[in-house]
């Protein structure tokens, strides 16, 4: 199992949260070993080759958004399909080699995602100190063991691994950040994870660029009763002004409406790739933030309202209803 490294990312941390039961559920193997990779792109293709059998990437952060390396590599092909989800608090520390003082700190590295949530605090107390930005937070603590760079800004528990010690702690601008980070493996055995009744669904489409085209593909999710939690673009990169629309929505592709919004989507979109159906994560301490909200299923779109349609037409196929 590849996962960002090098050791102490927070993207290790958030696979060790993962119980066997869990690794077993989701890749068939309850105790795989863990690998780091150099970056989130480097461990997609891992899998992609068939050198690690899945990998664990973060996909986006509470504060800073989408990770664009992580979004651009799940697209790519052969398809890969997430497989479960695990959000993460993230808080960071400011870390240097032991006999560092802040008035010793000339550069400070970090994740990019790891600078944009501590930009206020550097830019108060490392005021003249070079950023640079590295593939992960502890690449940057490696760095800073290595000689350099002076300081890091990542999580507390590289110090332990790249022998470093904690000049600040807590330093990030926001409070409660938290990343979610996603565990993907190439799609056929052990197959889809079961539904579960609390599920979400990701999928990215591309359509022709013309007025209205993305509102239609949205009215084929909201048409449905599908909660959409999310909705990102990425540029396509060889046709301009063409986009990846990053879709995740409440439910499993098992499930009626998700089925038949996935199907429409494969007939109306350029294309459209089904990322994976998954147990929705939630924090141990917070209420299920993102459970389907509002007055849920509108007229015609509850389960049984498909369960019911479905067995009408059956019957009207096989000439036994009308
Ligand atoms: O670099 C890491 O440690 C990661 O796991 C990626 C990341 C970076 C910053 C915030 C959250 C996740």
């Amino acid at each position: 199992m590849a996962f960002l490294g090098p050791h102490g990312t927070f993207c290790e941390q958030a696979l060790r949260s993962l119980t066997p039961d869990v690794l077993g559920d989701a890749l068939g193997d309850p105790e795989p070993s863990l690998h780091p990779w150099s970056s989130t792109t480097a461990a997609l293709d891992a899998v992609r080759a068939g050198d690690a059998d899945a990998a664990c990437v973060p996909v986006e952060n509470s504060v800073e958004g989408g990770v664009p390396a992580t979004m651009d590599g799940l697209v790519e092909q052969p398809p890969l399909v997430i497989v479960r989800e695990i959000l993460l608090r993230v808080r960071f520390s400011v870390l240097v080699r032991p006999g560092t003082s802040v008035g010793d700190v000339r550069s400070v590295a970090s994740h990019p995602h790891g600078e944009a949530q501590t930009r206020r605090w550097i830019a108060e107390h490392l005021p003249d100190a070079e950023v640079r930005l590295t593939s992960s937070t502890a690449a940057a603590a490696a760095q800073v063991a290595a000689g350099e760079v002076d300081a890091a800004v990542c999580a507390p528990v590289a110090a332990a691994h790249h022998g470093l010690v904690e000049l600040a702690s807590g330093v990030h601008d926001t409070g409660d950040a938290v990343t979610r980070f996603v565990l993907v493996r190439p799609p056929g055995a052990p197959g889809l994870p079961a539904p579960t009744g609390a599920d979400r669904t990701s999928l990215a489409a591309t359509t022709v660029n013309v007025p209205g085209a993305l509102l239609a593909v949205l009215t084929e999710i909201a048409v449905r009763g599908v909660d959409l939690t999310r909705i990102e673009s990425r540029p396509l990169r060889d046709r301009r002004g063409e986009y990846w629309f990053f879709l995740d929505g409440t439910g499993h592709v098992a499930d009626a409406a998700m089925g038949e919004a996935l199907a429409a989507l494969r007939r109306r979109c350029t294309d459209v790739r089904f990322l994976g159906s998954y147990p929705r994560a939630r924090l141990d301490d917070v209420a299920d933030d993102d459970a389907p909200r509002g007055t849920g299923p509108g007229p015609g779109q509850t389960v049984k309202d498909y369960a019911e349609a479905a067995a009408w037409l059956e019957a009207l196929r096989d000439g036994s209803g009308a």
